[in-house]
């Protein structure tokens, strides 16, 4: 099993776990709201970084930025397989469309 999946698992069985020994569980306490805004200041920080960061400070906040956009996903109910199977099937249209663009040159 792969470290996200790992994750998502884990995150779904913490969400309704004891708030006072959870993080998981308190950002869920908090509502989809909160953990949206944990998102966006995790992905500012990230942005943050990578303009003025080292890369080991890169790695971390990409890695709070993964961990909450995965708890933000299990909070709305939407498995990351979807958000994979939507990865692939862009893949597959840019796969297309390269193909295309090969064709009428
Ligand atoms: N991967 C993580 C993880 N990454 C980051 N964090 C927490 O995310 C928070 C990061 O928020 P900030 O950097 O903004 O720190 P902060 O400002 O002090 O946080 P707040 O006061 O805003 O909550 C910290 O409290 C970290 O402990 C995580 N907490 C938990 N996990 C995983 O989730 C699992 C379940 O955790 P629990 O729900 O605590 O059992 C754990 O086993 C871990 O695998």
């Amino acid at each position: 099993m792969d470290t996200l999946t790992r994750l998502e698992n884990t995150i779904g069985e913490r969400l309704s776990a004891d708030p006072d020994t959870s993080y998981v569980a308190r950002l869920n306490a908090g509502g989809v709201g909160k953990i949206a805004q944990k998102v966006g200041e995790e992905a500012t920080e990230t942005v943050i970084a990578a303009l003025s960061g080292s890369d080991e400070e890169l790695v971390g906040e990409a890695a709070d930025l993964l961990f909450h956009l995965t708890v933000l996903l299990q909070a709305k109910g939407i498995a990351l397989s979807a958000v994979m199977t939507e990865l692939d099937r862009r893949e597959g249209v840019s796969g297309l469309d390269e193909k295309a663009s090969r064709k009428d040159t």
